[in-house]
């Protein structure tokens, strides 16, 4: 295996909007980038609109940043890399068009690079961070990922449309040009706060309700709607802050305290000091790269595909087909070590355990826990947050016995304070207790409250505990869950506990499996065929 830091690399984006070229010199770490940007005249992005765009523009910033390569050098680059997916076919089409003319003029090798992980790898190559939790806030995405065992494992991500269409589908209603993002952020800080919904499941969360809310809210109908505004201002403080509780989730569920930004999004200065705030709070270190490495931009692609090349991950011409919902869990990642994953949370056993969002301290036999503000939520929200998951919580840990499904006797409720009182139950979570029959019994646990008309909301393995001796299996911690009847919305809690075990073993598969045969013999089948439907799901809109 090479090494990256002695070779230079062309780098080819054109995923979408930016028609991007860049050079890579390993050497010095250095990146040029180039770029053309496409600006819809009305409406979103065109598709034919942009591989015009890119048909035009690609081929000039390539021979661009190519004749700066041989300014410098003889034999100009090593490598060309370019973005094979995901993005829009047309302009994907076109972008690997013109990298496979460069690297068979230049008679170099090809290297195909998957653009959602070279959204993050930009932040981990120069953040230096050895294992971060990497969160990608772009256009078409928002996913929080996490490297484990040979793949970034996808811990969360949206259930509907990317973070940045989400916002610009919303300043298309207003009539505001494209791309809405930096428009939103403006007007956002002329505003205050409106009550708008806020939607998070487990680490996954979705915005077609806040963005539906957001519209309803703003048009008049003859009536006076609210300030633009203010809305905008909510939208950011919503949106924003389901982001960042996902990505403190994450913090909490692998152990990790490093996270770095990608994404166009990213370039947000409240979504920035959202995600600094909390990640300072826990004492975790955050960074974000400079705006150029987080739009989309060639230099992305160039500094993995160095990583790549040096690796000798190249691609024959003939195998370089392009991947219009190439997932990040998809790239067998050959540039790190196994044994790089990212960290996996020590089993707490101190007395207070500081959790994602509370405080839990154990006295005696009593479980006293606190939920706790956060200075990253605008405190309206945040209050209302804290209350209303305080009372679910009780609410449902209660329903969930009378299910017949085990979860600590609740002892206390104090609404003001956002405290309860529960029974201290178990020896252990599910993490330390991970097995066929302890898994499966999870899953049969949930399809009884989903047979009530529940979910859970976040079943996770920290949110199981197991009573060793009488071999009871607990369900913890529903201030997440809620009344449903909807095959998706049960399906949801089968999905987030296989994420967390994809997040916490390597024997992911297998038990996943377990939990799914075991959840048919209690539950409905409409749940499984649902489960399917959401894990097959390209969600790249
Ligand atoms: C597949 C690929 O083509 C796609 N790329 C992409 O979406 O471009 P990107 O540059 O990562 O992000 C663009 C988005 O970023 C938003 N944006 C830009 N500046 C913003 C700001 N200051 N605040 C909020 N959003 C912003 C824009 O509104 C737009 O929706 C992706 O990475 O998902
Ligand atoms: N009734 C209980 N009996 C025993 N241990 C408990 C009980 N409730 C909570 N714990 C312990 O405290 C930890 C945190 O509790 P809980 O999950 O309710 O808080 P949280 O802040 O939502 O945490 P997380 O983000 O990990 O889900 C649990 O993982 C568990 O180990
Ligand atoms: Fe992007």
């Amino acid at each position: 295996m090479g090494s990256a830091s002695d070779v230079r690399v062309l780098g080819i984006e054109g995923t979408a909007w930016a028609a991007s070229a860049a050079l890579y010199d390993g050497a010095t770490d250095s990146v040029h980038i180039e770029t053309e940007a496409y600006q819809p005249e009305s409406g979103g992005l065109h598709p034919r609109e942009a591989a015009e765009h890119m048909a035009e523009h690609l081929p000039k910033v390539a021979e661009s940043v190519l004749e700066r390569a041989r300014n410098e050098r003889d034999q100009p680059i090593d490598a060309v890399a370019f973005s094979r997916g995901p993005g829009l076919g047309p302009c994907l089409r076109l972008a690997g068009t013109t990298a496979r003319a460069l690297a068979q003029r230049l008679d170099v090798p090809l290297v195909g690079v998957n653009h959602m992980v070279a959204h993050l790898e930009i932040g981990r190559h120069l953040s230096g961070f050895s294992s971060p939790v990497c969160l990608n806030a772009s256009g078409a995405n928002a996913h929080i990922l996490g490297y484990r065992n040979g793949r970034y494992r996808v811990l969360g991500e949206t259930m509907d449309t990317g973070v940045g269409n989400a916002i610009d589908k919303f300043t298309r209603h207003v009539g505001w040009s494209h791309p809405g993002g930096p428009k939103v952020e403006e007007a956002a800080a002329n505003g205050s706060y409106v009550d708008l919904p806020y939607v998070v499941k487990g680490m996954d969360f979705s915005f077609s309700g806040i963005m539906s809310a957001a519209k309803d809210a703003v048009d008049t109908d003859g009536q006076s709607g609210a300030p633009v505004e203010d809305v905008c201002h909510g939208l950011q403080e919503n949106i924003f802050a389901m982001l960042t509780e996902v990505a403190e989730r994450a913090l909490s569920l692998t152990g990790s305290s490093e996270l770095v930004l990608g994404g166009g999004v990213g370039q947000n200065q409240r979504l920035q000091s959202m995600l600094a705030s909390m990640c300072e709070q826990r004492g975790a270190d955050f960074f974000a790269p400079e705006n150029r490495f987080l739009r989309d931009n060639a230099g992305m692609i160039a500094v993995l595909g160095a990583k790549m090349y040096a690796a000798g991950d190249t691609v024959a011409i003939d195998d370089s087909g392009i991947d219009s919902n190439f997932r990040p869990d998809e790239v067998p990642v050959t540039w790190r070590d196994d044994d790089e994953t990212v960290a996996v949370a020590p089993i707490q056993t101190a007395e207070t355990v500081t959790g994602a969002e509370a405080t839990v301290r154990q006295d005696g036999d009593k479980i006293i826990k606190r939920r706790n503000p956060r200075e990253y939520r605008h405190p309206t929200l945040d209050e209302q947050l804290r209350k209303r998951r305080t009372r679910q919580e009780a609410r449902l840990t209660q329903a969930a016995r009378k299910a017949g499904v085990p979860t600590p006797l609740v002892r206390d409720v104090d609404l003001a304070k956002t405290t309860l009182v529960f029974q201290h139950v178990g020896d252990r979570d599910l993490r330390a207790a991970l097995g066929t029959d302890t898994v499966e019994t999870t899953a049969r646990h949930l399809a009884r409250i989903h047979q009530h008309g529940f979910v859970h909301g976040d079943p996770t393995t920290r949110n199981v505990r197991v009573d060793d001796a009488s071999e009871t299996v607990f369900l913890i911690d529903f201030g997440l869950g809620y009344h449903t009847d909807a095959p998706e919305d049960h399906a949801m809690d089968l999905h987030v506990l296989a994420q967390s075990l994809a997040g916490t073993t390597d024997d992911a598969n297998r038990l996943t499996e377990a939990a799914t045969r075991a959840y048919g013999t209690v539950g409905d089948a409409a749940v499984i065929d649902q489960l399917d439907e959401i894990e097959g799901r390209g969600r790249y809109q």
